[in-house]
């Protein structure tokens, strides 16, 4: 191994500046953020955000040391103690040790251990109550910031866990504010969750320009820096020889970004009414850390935070907007957002959760964190992770709900009706009370189901020659203004109810087995029996029909289109995502193999933005989430937005619905696996959130015993549930669900949203899909 330069000489270089133009001009060459800042008017707590340093942190990565193996530490002090925050990176001098990047710059660090009085004009930790030159008799550590962690002797701060860097103009001082996991000791670690708890490491730099050389790393390294004034600067002392001059030159202070903006929409009543408090309590004073600018809006009644997604003004907030809740809330937030007049907007603007509720499936199953604090910290890192959106259709009357999470028919959805009755008197424990008494009287559900195997169209999406060319206006949806007329039943509860339903007493199994296993072709639906001829053919899988025009009927459902519903009425050019929806059902449709490739490709790309110097800053500017953030699938070019029409390509007429009719104790269509916070429960395992296939959780039958074996199994979280003989897992494009004949067992659960089952409804995903700010992580890590 070997070292490239040496990171102290590296460090001198920048420390002893014969001009202050040469100053600069070293600053710039080792791509430090020494940006001029707008006027002398940032002494005023300005909070500092970095700019596109990508290519100046590369440019200098010849003069950039390597950190190896071979290079350790000198004189490491002894009453050093090892941090290792994260777990799991090796120590300085590892042989792994490189797994901690590049390093941006080193140099010598004190690491100032003693405590200082909190005062009001030091919130965040920095030392105005310490004299300047009043620095710890303490051996100076070589010390690395590298693009991962900073390395202080054999201490190791992992950059992940950083939330911001505080540093006071014209001291050598400066404070990291970190939340690293905090694990539990060794023998009790098994039995205590990791909790993430505040740490603030304050550091003292050789030199000042040493000091601004950190925290210029720090911000390169797109930490946000909180840039106070000199702390003598208020009281007017006299400044020592240490210390710069009140007026602190220009170049020596970081340039202001404009400070990320978002709406908070708070659930108070989620989680039994914790919401509140773990919000002021714990997350908001971490978004305050890193320079945050919050509006908070507490909901006062169900469908508050849907008419605020629906209306806000997303220009007072454009960098998102921030669920605290459970996964009932960020529903209604979603559903607001798809309301919008600019549907394409609603749903590019991120939505950022803070999970408070009694469960948060969608947030712990997409992006790997459960708690407030792991979540608080995903926002401010940033990233955007895509999830794919499902429309739910009541196919008679055109109403639409959307989800992200999860449908549910059967008995989860009756439990949920039946523990809104119980939400007062047991609060969480409504679900066990009222799944117990559901399963002592339970009742057999009736459905028929259709589905649209996912298989099935990626098949055909490779048999160009019999593909059908459709004109994709004719395919759009008019999905905003059928999803505005909410219908059915008031909302009862969420999907944390499948975890905690039941645990049954006394078991009697009734093991009929009454499904139906029959082509859409040979056996079609009600539904599709209604359809017009070449719907009907298109949905029964003939395929003999080519040219004879289209009529379409108003109200009338289409089974050609397995991923949207088809338009009736709506103009096309004033629809938002229209140009994108012929991109994305192309890729959707007819080239369902290299889509999913590409979509891979893309979401990996937002999830993971590569290596640092490649990054663009997180919260860089005023947000246009269309320009630069849209979420493009690839597709053949278009120019819908032009005034086109365009054309899309549709498998043809080969679409193998297929048809169960009979007794079901449940049904679930999930967008992903759909964990739960409480439990390991993983309703299904194969699920993504982002890969344009809903997964299908047929449970067939009736009777106690089968449905306690499903739950049983369920709740260990292995898949065993899927083995049953009795169920059925099917990765589908599309669901028709329609209840039997038994009126009074027709709940449809949408994301912990309950409405009733009218007539025959149509899962399926939209062409877009929504953004969730954060990247995702291991799930052991949270
Ligand atoms: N101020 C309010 N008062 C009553 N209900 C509200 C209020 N604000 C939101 N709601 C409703 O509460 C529902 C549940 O919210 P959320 O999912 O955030 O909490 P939760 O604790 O997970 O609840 P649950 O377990 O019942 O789903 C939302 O769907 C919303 O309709």
């Amino acid at each position: 191994m070997h070292i490239v330069a040496k990171g102290n000489a590296a460090a001198s270089a920048v420390s002893n500046p014969t001009s202050n133009q040469h100053h600069q001009q070293s600053l710039r060459r080792l791509g430090f953020c020494s940006q001029l800042a707008a006027g002398g008017a940032q002494h005023s707590s300005p909070i500092v955000f970095p700019e596109k340093r990508s290519k100046r942190v590369k440019s200098s990565s010849s003069k950039r040391i390597e950190l190896t193996s071979d290079q350790p530490f000198e004189n490491p002090s002894r009453d050093e103690v090892r941090i290792d925050i994260g777990g799991g990176i090796p120590a300085v001098g590892d042989e792994k040790s490189d797994l901690l990047g590049d390093v941006v710059f080193s140099g010598k660090l004190v690491w100032d251990k003693r405590k200082t009085s909190v005062s009001p004009d030091t919130p965040n930790g920095n030392p105005a109550n310490l004299a300047p030159a009043d620095v710890p008799k303490q051996e100076p550590l070589d010390a690395k910031l590298t693009s991962k962690a900073l390395i202080c002797g054999s201490t190791i701060l992992h950059l992940d866990d950083v939330i911001s860097v505080t540093y006071n103009a014209g001291l050598r001082y400066f404070t990291v504010h970190s939340y690293p996991i905090k694990k539990g000791s060794c023998g009790l670690s098994c039995f205590i969750k990791p909790k993430r708890i505040r740490k603030d490491y304050r550091f003292v730099a050789t030199t000042v320009k040493d000091a601004v050389q950190w925290v210029g790393g720090f911000a390169d390294l797109q930490c946000y820096v909180n840039c106070l004034p000199h702390p003598l600067a208020s009281s007017k002392k006299q400044a020592s020889s240490e210390l710069l001059p009140i007026d602190t030159p220009p170049e020596l202070l970081f340039k202001c970004k404009n400070p990320p903006k978002m709406l908070v929409i708070l659930n108070p009543r989620s989680g039994s009414g914790r919401s509140t408090k773990v919000f002021h309590g714990i997350v908001e004073p971490i978004f305050k850390l890193a320079g945050f600018q919050l509006e908070v809006v507490k909901t006062t009644s169900a469908g508050h935070a849907k008419s605020l997604a629906s209306t806000v003004d997303i220009s007072t907030c454009p960098d998102g907007i921030i669920c605290v809740g459970g996964d009932g809330i960020i529903n209604e937030v979603l559903n607001g957002l798809l309301c919008r007049d600019n549907q394409k907007e609603g749903i590019s603007i991120p939505i950022g959760i803070i999970p408070a509720g009694s469960d948060n499936s969608l947030v712990w199953t997409v992006l790997g964190v459960r708690d407030p604090i792991s979540a608080a910290m995903a926002i401010i890192k940033g990233g955007l992770t895509a999830t794919d959106v499902f429309a739910v259709e009541w196919l008679q009357t055109g109403i639409m709900h959307f989800g992200m999470t999860v449908s549910y028919y059967g008995f989860v959805s009756d439990v949920l009706e039946l523990s809104e009755k119980y939400q007062k008197r047991f609060g969480p424990l409504r679900y066990f009370v009222a799944g117990f008494l559901k399963f002592l009287c339970l009742p057999k559900y009736n459905y028929e189901v259709e589905y649209l195997p996912a298989s099935t169209i990626e098949d055909q999406g490779n048999r160009l020659g019999d593909r059908e060319v459709v004109d994709m206006a004719d395919l759009y949806t008019d999905v905003m203004r059928r999803s505005n007329t909410d219908g059915g039943m008031p909302r009862a509860s969420s999907l944390s109810s499948i975890d905690s339903i039941m645990t049954p007493s006394r078991v009697s199994g009734d093991l009929d087995t009454t499904c139906s296993s029959t082509h859409a072709s040979t056996e079609p639906s009600e539904y599709v029996r209604g359809l017009d001829p070449k719907t009907k053919r298109l949905s029964s899988g003939r395929s003999n029909v080519t040219t004879e025009p289209e009529v379409i009927h108003p109200q009338m459902p289409l089974s050609t289109t397995p991923n949207w519903p088809r338009t009736r009425s709506k103009s096309r050019t004033d629809k938002g995502w229209a140009g994108t929806i012929s991109t994305q059902d192309s890729s959707r449709c007819s080239w369902g193999n290299n889509a999913t490739n590409d979509r891979e490709d893309i979401s990996s790309t937002l999830s993971d933005p590569g290596p640092i110097w490649d990054a663009e800053p997180k919260w860089d500017g005023q947000a246009n989430w269309d320009v630069e953030n849209h979420i493009e699938l690839p597709g053949p070019a278009d120019d819908v937005e032009g005034g086109m029409r365009k054309e899309m390509i549709v498998p043809r007429l080969e679409e193998k619905w297929e048809f169960r009719k009979g007794q079901f104790l449940g049904i679930l269509v999930c967008n992903h696996a759909c964990r739960s916070v409480q439990s390991s429960q993983l309703v299904a395992p194969k699920a993504e959130p982002d890969d344009s296939t809903l997964d299908l959780v047929l449970v067939h039958g009736s009777g106690r015993l089968r449905l306690l074996r499903f739950f049983s199994l369920l709740q260990m979280g292995r898949g065993g549930h899927l083995s049953l003989p009795y169920v059925e897992y099917i990765k589908v494009k599309s669901v028709k669900i329609k209840a039997g004949k038994q009126k009074s067992h027709s709940g449809c659960g949408i994301d912990g949203e309950l409405f009733a089952l009218n007539g025959q409804v149509m899962s399926s995903l939209l062409p877009e899909q929504c953004r969730l700010i954060g990247r995702r992580v291991a799930y052991e890590k949270s």
